[in-house]
């Protein structure tokens, strides 16, 4: 029997689709890993922002990671949303059970502004999560908040990726520039070599959901088996691809078309 990749997220909800699990599963089906997802919080959002969210019961996080680690072989994951200190808690004792590449997208505060973890969680999630990574994927503000400084040129995302490696024990680091000007150019570390990963700034407002997409799709190529750089190469042309096909939905920030590379596919 063909032996088939698995990848699951562990993280909130977007009704809308754009962001969240909904953002990961769908990436996860595109790249043809078999997508499987634990719910974290469930989030009343759209394009134009947070409008309330619920937290899932520990016990039964728990229960869901115990329902997929028991059962299904997990050949990669990653984290998303993950509200507060006792979220992390639970997730940080199942995490050695997984014996997989761990993705951590350290999500913080939406597109569109709103705080999706509390404050006094974003300590707690640098200490005990981040040495179990494989890879952390911060934008500038989340790189600024986890290393303590202020990231205004390169030079300084370059420095963030190695402070998050050698200082905070990150397995590699992938500082975003979507917030930066000029090309959108990413930088990764992985402990002994740097790369950065750039395209052409595309003029558009559809960003709902990309650090979740971009995440999502490494996670799923590094299921497959592609090594680090391999697949932050092919994830960063996933979500390059999925920004330049954009949706203009609902009245804020669009999201992204996760089906953009089927149509390079059907084009070649
Ligand atoms: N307007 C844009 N054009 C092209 N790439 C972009 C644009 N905005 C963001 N990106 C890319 O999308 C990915 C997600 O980055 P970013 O927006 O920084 O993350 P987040 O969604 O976590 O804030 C990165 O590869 C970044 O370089
Ligand atoms: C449940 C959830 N997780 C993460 C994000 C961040 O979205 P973005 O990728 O736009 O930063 C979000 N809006 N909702």
């Amino acid at each position: 029997m063909e032996k088939v990749a698995t990848a699951l997220t562990i993280a909130g909800t977007d009704p809308s689709g754009g962001a969240g699990i909904q953002a990961d599963l769908k990436t996860f089906q595109e790249v043809q890993s078999y997508g499987m997802s634990v719910i974290t919080s469930v989030v009343a959002q759209n394009t134009t922002g947070v409008q309330a969210i619920h937290h899932v019961p520990l016990e039964m996080i728990e229960q869901q990671l115990d329902a997929v680690i028991s059962d299904i072989p997990i050949l990669a994951f990653k984290t998303g949303m993950i509200a507060n200190i006792d979220m992390m808690k639970v997730i940080a004792e199942k995490i050695p059970q997984i014996r997989a590449p761990y993705v951590m997208d350290p999500v913080m505060v939406a597109t569109s502004g709103d705080a999706l973890i509390e404050a006094k969680a974003r300590d707690f999630l640098r200490e005990r999560l981040l040495p179990f990574t494989s890879l952390v994927t911060p934008n500038i503000p989340e790189a600024e908040f986890l290393t303590g400084e202020k990231i205004d040129s390169t030079d300084d995302m370059k420095r963030a990726t190695v402070v998050l490696v050698e200082r905070f024990g990150a397995g590699a680091a992938l500082v975003k520039g979507g917030h930066m000007e000029g090309e959108a150019t990413d930088f990764l570390y992985d402990g002994s070599s740097l790369h950065s990963f750039s395209s052409e700034r595309i003029d558009t407002k559809n960003t709902h959901g990309t650090g979740c997409t971009y995440s999502a799709a490494i996670t799923a190529y590094l299921s497959q088996g592609l090594n680090l750089y391999e697949a932050v190469k092919a994830g960063k042309h996933f979500v390059t691809a999925a920004i330049a096909d954009s949706f203009t939905l609902g009245s804020g920030h669009g999201p992204t078309n996760h089906w953009a590379i089927r149509k390079e596919k059907v084009k070649q």
